[in-house]
């Protein structure tokens, strides 16, 4: 029995939940006889880094890729800021402020990095090609106010170094850097991250941990004039292996297991949950 007390104080904590920005509803994803997501809904809430977990091929891959339009699924409905976008194009998604980076680099190899992240722009820009010909004073300034976002992105990410080399010339750890810049440049308001530190050595890890941090935070001082940067993103939805990294760095915690959502809670919920000891934890840890 929970004494007025004890529910004044739960009411108190609720009236002080955040709010949602997105939310999934009930999902289901099948891909022929495999079911990747099975009734799946969870919350992404303003001003959280929420981390999703889980085995191998449990199905947080598919949620991001449901999220920002590049698998449809089935059944359920995914609200964006209140809008349906359950069906929408990924490059709409990115433009209403979903951007992600991938699990297996996804960038163009044969540009460097700041054609890179140049190219993440275009989602903005007014000018077409003709109307910049035509135009060329438009499309020129356009293009130095891209310009300078991206250099102020590059400058934050500490990869000046390699701003004009060809991306499939630099080693792993940095092109997963300069995902994250692309990702950036399309100035998200909830930014997906698909294990941003796979592959990674201690210190590499470290240095992106900061960079989320940094990145959720705002780096008001430093970048005045990029908006993504000086404020912040909304949201983070972090994938991760790292368990380490995922309670140093989640605010919430949503667990799936083959394709089912097992557990959502705070890092301290979800490390003592027996089903995810037994799921999830119990394994990486043997690992
Ligand atoms: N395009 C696809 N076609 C067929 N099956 C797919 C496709 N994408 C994902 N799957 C299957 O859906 C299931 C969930 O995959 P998903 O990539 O989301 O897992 P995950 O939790 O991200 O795993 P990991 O930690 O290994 O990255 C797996 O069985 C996978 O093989």
């Amino acid at each position: 029995m929970t004494g007025p007390a004890e529910q004044t104080a739960v009411e108190t904590e609720k009236a002080i939940e955040k709010p949602v920005i997105v939310s999934l509803k009930n999902l289901t994803l099948s891909f022929g006889g495999i079911t990747a997501l099975k009734d799946v809904s969870v919350d992404i809430r303003a001003n959280e880094i929420l981390a999703i977990i889980g085995p191998n091929g449990a199905g947080k891959t598919c949620l991001l890729n449901c999220l920002n339009g590049f698998y449809k699924p089935q059944k359920g409905q995914i609200l964006f800021e209140g809008k349906n976008i359950t069906r929408i194009r990924p490059d709409r998604a990115a433009q209403m402020g979903l951007a992600r980076t991938f699990q297996n680099i996804e960038l163009f190899s044969g540009l460097t990095t700041l054609e890179n992240a140049m190219a993440a722009r275009h989602v903005f820009m007014k000018q077409n090609l003709l109307t910049g010909g035509i135009y060329f004073g438009p499309a020129h300034v356009e293009e130095i106010r891209h310009r300078r976002i991206v250099e102020d992105i590059i400058d934050f990410l500490e990869i000046e170094a390699v701003r004009h080399h060809v991306v499939a010339t630099l080693p792993y750890g940095m092109r997963k850097r300069i995902e994250l810049a692309r990702a950036l440049a399309l100035e998200p308001k909830v930014l997906l991250l698909d294990e941003p530190m796979a592959g990674m050595n201690t210190e590499e890890k470290e240095d992106i941990a900061r960079f989320i941090v940094d990145i959720f935070e705002g780096q008001g001082e430093t970048y005045p004039d990029t908006p993504v940067l000086r404020d912040g993103v909304r949201a983070i939805v972090l994938i991760e292996h790292d368990m380490g990294v995922v309670m140093d760095l989640a605010d919430r915690i949503v667990v799936l297991d083959f394709g089912r959502k097992i557990a959502e809670g705070t890092p301290e919920e979800i490390r003592n949950n027996p089903q995810v000891i037994s799921a999830y934890l119990g394994e990486s840890a043997t690992r």
